[in-house]
Formats: C-alpha cells, sequence, structure tokens
C-alpha cells in the first residue's frame, strides 16, 4: 500500500482563528495527508486585525527542530515542504537550509514557497526584509511558487497591463527554477468584476481558471494559506498539477462559500470539512 505523503509545513501560527498553518493544517490532514507543522511565529490572531500579541520563533530553532526529526530517524520520509509567512528573513534562510538538507536526504521531496509580502493595500504585516528575502534568495530554492497579484508584481516590479502580461510576469518567474507557478489571485485592468481568477503556468502550458467572486464585508484572511495547503496536498497525493489547480480552487470556494453563509470574519473550515474533501462544485481551468 502506498504510504501516507508527509509535509512539513512551516508558516505562522495564531491561536485565535485562522492564518498560516492554523488555515493550511487541518485541510491538509482531511485530505489524507500527515502534516508536520512547524509555526515561525505563535500570534494571538492574524495581523489584519491590527493589533496582536505573540513571539517569533527563534530562527535557529527552525534548522534544530528538523535535526531532531532526523535524530529519530524520520526526517529523510519528508516528501515536501511548504512554507509561508516569515516572521523574519533570518527565519527563511533557516528554512532554505532546512530544505537543502531534506532534498540530501530525499532528492524527490519537493518545496512549495508561498511567498507571503506585506502589502499596503492588503494590511497584511510583512517585514520589507522579508520580501527581499524571497525575491532575492527563495525563489530560486522553490519546485513551485504561489504568489497572489500583489506579490507577483513584487516580484517583476510593476503592476501587469492585461491578462497576457499577467502570464508573461508569471512565466517569467519560471526561469528562477520553479517547475511550475501558480498565481493563486489575479488583477489586471479589464479583469471581468464578477470573477475571481487563478493562473497556472509551466514552461510547456498555461492554464486560466474563474470562479464566481464573492462578496465579503472584510475580506476573509488566510484564503492564500489554504489554497497553497490544498494544492501541494493533492500534488502529493498524485494528482496531476491541472487537477491539483483545479480541486484547490473548487475546495477553497467551498470553504469560502461557508464563510459568507456564516458571516464570519474567520474561514469557517470545521464545518466545510467534507466538501473541502469532495467539493460540490468544479472549476474547469481553460488552456491559454
Ligand atoms: N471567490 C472569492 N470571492 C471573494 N473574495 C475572495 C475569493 N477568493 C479569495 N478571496 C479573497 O481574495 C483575497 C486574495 O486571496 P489570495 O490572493 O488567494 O490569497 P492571499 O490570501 O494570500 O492574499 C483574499 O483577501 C481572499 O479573502
Ligand atoms: C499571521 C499571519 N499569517 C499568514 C497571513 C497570510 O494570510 P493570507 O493567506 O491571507 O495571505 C497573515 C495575513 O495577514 C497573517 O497575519
Ligand atoms: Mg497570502
Amino acid at each position: 500500500m502506498k504510504s501516507v505523503p508527509q509535509i512539513l509545513t512551516i508558516q505562522s501560527h495564531v491561536v485565535f482563528g485562522h492564518a498560516g498553518n492554523a488555515a493550511a493544517v487541518f485541510p491538509m490532514q482531511r485530505l489524507g495527508v500527515n502534516v508536520w507543522p512547524l509555526n515561525t511565529v505563535q500570534f494571538s490572531n492574524h495581523t489584519q486585525y491590527k493589533q496582536w500579541t505573540g513571539q517569533v520563533l527563534p530562527p535557529k530553532q527552525i534548522f534544530e527542530l528538523a535535526q531532531g526529526i532526523e535524530a529519530i530517524g524520520e526526517l529523510a520520509n519528508c516528501d515536501a515542504i511548504l512554507s509561508g509567512y516569515l516572521g523574519t528573513a533570518q527565519q527563511g534562510r533557516e528554512i532554505l537550509q532546512v530544505v537543502k538538507h531534506i532534498k540530501e536526504l530525499n532528492p524527490k521531496a519537493i518545496y512549495l514557497c508561498d511567498p507571503v509580502m506585506g502589502h499596503p493595500e492588503k494590511g497584511c504585516v510583512v517585514a520589507p526584509e522579508v520580501s527581499e528575502f524571497l525575491l532575492k534568495e527563495a525563489a530560486s530554492a522553490a519546485d513551485y511558487l504561489t504568489p497572489n497579484q500583489l506579490e507577483l508584481d513584487s516580484f517583476i516590479g510593476r503592476h501587469p497591463t492585461s491578462l497576457a502580461d499577467c502570464i508573461e510576469m508569471a512565466k517569467s518567474l519560471l526561469k528562477y527554477g520553479p517547475k511550475a507557478i501558480m498565481v493563486k489571485h489575479l488583477n489586471y485592468p479589464e479583469k471581468q468584476a464578477d470573477s475571481f481568477e487563478m493562473l497556472l503556468v509551466t514552461e510547456q502550458e498555461t492554464w486560466h481558471l474563474q470562479r464566481p467572486l464573492l462578496a465579503f464585508p472584510k475580506q476573509p484572511v488566510g484564503v492564500g494559506d489554504l489554497t497553497s495547503g490544498i494544492f501541494l496536498s493533492c500534488l502529493l497525493l498524485g494528482n496531476s498539477l491541472l487537477d491539483a489547480f483545479e480541486f484547490c480552487a473548487a475546495a477553497v470556494h467551498e470553504v469560502l462559500l461557508e464563510t459568507q453563509k456564516h458571516g464570519s470574519y474567520e474561514l469557517e473550515l470545521v464545518a466545510t470539512q467534507d466538501r473541502i474533501a469532495h467539493p460540490r462544485v468544479k472549476f474547469a481551468a481553460k488552456k491559454l
């Protein structure tokens, strides 16, 4: 029997609500992967509440925790590393050391980097040195990179002029080394106002997906973390890139529908768990 895939997920944790690992771990487990959560920060709540308490994990503990897993003979069994929200750039450098070491132990292991950056428009608080680190160091170590539009714009240094331009911008990230770029959330002039759009690009193919844009009084947080976690889990469970792309769009849409129905600011992950595993909706990506 094929063993259950194991993912080391290195992101933030919030005590209340859902962002970072607190958004990704349960859905990944619900899909059937073993999750090893390593928390880069432990905050009371996500940063878009504008106030929080808590602490950033001292960077060297990241490698030490991986060494602890190696000491019990388990690190080579890690199939993938997922990284997201970082408290400091130094934490990011430690993560890259861990990625390198795991790949030495298990050359088949893959690394998905969700380049979570801060942005005044979004309100997510991330130090500027972290964005710098993601651009200059992390992108070239990643097998998969999953920016949203703001993060794609930061990588390239400009805003897109059209969908074709978004594609070109995403494709140009492939030259850093990733096998695929998934843009979790597109924004460009003349985008249809009622659609939420995503993009998947590889050297060979480009896929574009549209799902309904839902109205929220306040945009829910942790959606990107949920998207990346589900995408990576699907890949490890043996799905193709395209199937993983379509599945994560559907599962995340189910969560957002339920969140909207409850009128909650935090994602309704527990209430949606069955539909995360078996979404009722399907959005077919279009090949461009
Ligand atoms: N179908 C949707 N309708 C409305 N808002 C959405 C939808 N899907 C995602 N969002 C919101 O869009 C924003 C961008 O999401 P995304 O770029 O995927 O990730 P991130 O959460 O990393 O910014 C988030 O604030 C999320 O809550
Ligand atoms: C602690 C923490 N982690 C992660 C995130 C990223 O969330 P998202 O998936 O919405 O990018 C945020 C955003 O504010 C945050 O405050
Ligand atoms: Mg994000």
